[in-house]
Order: C-alpha cells, then sequence, then structure tokens
C-alpha cells in the first residue's frame, strides 16, 4: 500500500495510507460481512461527515448567492447514498440543497433516502441544467456524489454529459471520496478539478493527484483492529469531531 506524508493543517506529519481501489473495496466489505455493520450506519456517518466538512469550509455567510444554494449531483451507487444522507444534514444545517438523481435504484435504502429528502422539502430536479452558467448563476456549491471507489472505465451516460457540464462550473464543487471520473488509482489530468474533497474512511490514491482548496477526512467509524490490519495510519481526529482537515 502506497504512503505519503501529509503537510496538513493541524495533523502531525507522518504517513498516512492512501488504498487502491480494491483495497478500499476489501475494507468496504470486511466492514459489512465481518464487523457487521449495516449500509445504512456507514452511509449515514458518510454524509454527516461530507455535510460537516461543507460546513466547515464554506459556511452559509460565505454564499454569494440570496441563498446558501448546493446542487447535490448523485450517482447510481453509495456514492449517491452518501450525496443524499449530506442533502439531509445540509438542510438541517440551514443550506438550501437541491438534488438530481437520474438513476435511482429500486432498493430500499435509496427510495428510503429519497423519501426523507423530499420530507424535508429538498428538491429533485427533473433535468440537469443544460449550461454550465445556469449552475453558477443559481447555486453557491455543487457536491459530487456521482462515482465512489467502484468507479471503472469509460463514463457511461448519462454521466458522461453531467461530468462534462461540471467541468465547465466555476462554482466550487466539493467531491465525495473521488472526484467524480476519475481512475480510482491515477486521477485524471482533464477531468473534474473540485476545490473541496472529502476521502471517506482513508483517502484512496488518486487523492494524491488533488489539487483543490480542502481536503478533508470523514467517515470516522473504521475500528482500530481494520485500521491496523490495512496499516491504513490514520491520524487522529480531533476530540469528538467527524472530520479532519487534511490540507
Ligand atoms: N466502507 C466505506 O468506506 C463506505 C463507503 N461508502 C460510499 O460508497 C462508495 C462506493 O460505493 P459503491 O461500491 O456502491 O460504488 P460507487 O458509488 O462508486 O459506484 C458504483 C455505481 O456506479 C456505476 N458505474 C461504475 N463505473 C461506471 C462508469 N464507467 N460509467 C457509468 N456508471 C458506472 C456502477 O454501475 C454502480 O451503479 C464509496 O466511494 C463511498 O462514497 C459509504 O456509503 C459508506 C461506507
Ligand atoms: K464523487
Amino acid at each position: 500500500m502506497q504512503s505519503w506524508a501529509w503537510p496538513g493543517i493541524g495533523v502531525p506529519s507522518g504517513a498516512i495510507s492512501h488504498p487502491r481501489q480494491e483495497e478500499a473495496q476489501a475494507i468496504d466489505q470486511e466492514l459489512f460481512n465481518e464487523y457487521k455493520f449495516s449500509v445504512d450506519q456507514l452511509m449515514e456517518l458518510a454524509g454527516l461527515s461530507c455535510a460537516t466538512a461543507i460546513a466547515k469550509a464554506y459556511p452559509p455567510s460565505s454564499f454569494t448567492t440570496s441563498q446558501p444554494a448546493v446542487l447535490v449531483v448523485c450517482g447510481p451507487g453509495n456514492n449517491g447514498g452518501d450525496g443524499l444522507v449530506c442533502a439531509r444534514h445540509l438542510k438541517m444545517f440551514g443550506y438550501q440543497p437541491t438534488v438530481y438523481y437520474p438513476k435511482q435504484p429500486s432498493k430500499p435504502l435509496f427510495e428510503g433516502l429519497t423519501t426523507q429528502c423530499k420530507k424535508m422539502d429538498i428538491p429533485f430536479l427533473p433535468e440537469f441544467p443544460a449550461e454550465a452558467a445556469f449552475i453558477d448563476e443559481l447555486y453557491g456549491l455543487v457536491v459530487d456524489a456521482i462515482f465512489g471507489f467502484s468507479f471503472k472505465g469509460a463514463v457511461r451516460e448519462p454521466f458522461g454529459s453531467i461530468l462534462s457540464t461540471l467541468e465547465r462550473v466555476t462554482v466550487p464543487i466539493a467531491s465525495i471520496d473521488i472526484p467524480s471520473g476519475w481512475d480510482v488509482e491515477k486521477g485524471k489530468a482533464d477531468g473534474l478539478q473540485p476545490d473541496m474533497l472529502i476521502s471517506l474512511t482513508a483517502p484512496k490514491k488518486a487523492a494524491m493527484h488533488f489539487t483543490g482548496r480542502y481536503h478533508f477526512l470523514g467517515g470516522r467509524f473504521v475500528p482500530p483492529a481494520l485500521q491496523e490490519k490495512y496499516a491504513l495510519n490514520l491520524p487522529a481526529y480531533p476530540g469528538t469531531d467527524c472530520v479532519l482537515q487534511l490540507t
């Protein structure tokens, strides 16, 4: 497993591990199969971490739009589920999230998360804005919850068009776990360049190519024995916080 020393804000210098794609998936499976967590449990903590990190980096007072309006773009897997949880907590924190969720799996978990958002008056867009300028005009931040560590190969529609629009927006983008469209290990030099990355569990190898302003670690749920088994060498979270700012 490759390691890299973080110069990080408030983080003692040391080597935090960067799991490869298969290692990230193995940790995920072990959390579910051996440690008996349910997806719902970890997704709630992951999404809460994302909303908390966003609130630290982009407080509502920093928005130039009339309201702290956030567009949350959700993909078809668990990364999209994290986005739905994040949207719900952002609303609780005083933001005005709007969700775009073009491929909604017919599974109770995702249906439940969608209902929870709708019951909290979070609007769901029927179509993605055709122009990046519309997004810049209406929203002060975009949350990228399209793909996480299971993304592979060339992007299929409708996400190819969505990502090419997002590449042209000028408002900041906060990516959950992996900037969508990036190879999970190699990154993508000509892809999305988010302003923020919230790495869940541990930064994946692609995080070494992240050049945005804010990198947070979230998902404070990995039991010490599992951290040790995969030699994650995670820095200590401050106090009771669910996120840690790395840069
Ligand atoms: N153990 C963990 O670390 C946890 C991970 N969580 C989240 O779960 C994510 C991983 O979730 P999943 O394994 O469901 O996978 P992803 O959400 O990364 O993506 C899988 C989905 O994307 C589609 N897809 C993959 N490649 C594609 C391509 N080239 N074009 C179009 N569609 C493509 C797949 O068909 C599948 O529907 C993590 O990144 C993280 O955000 C959290 O929800 C909870 C805890
Ligand atoms: K993402």
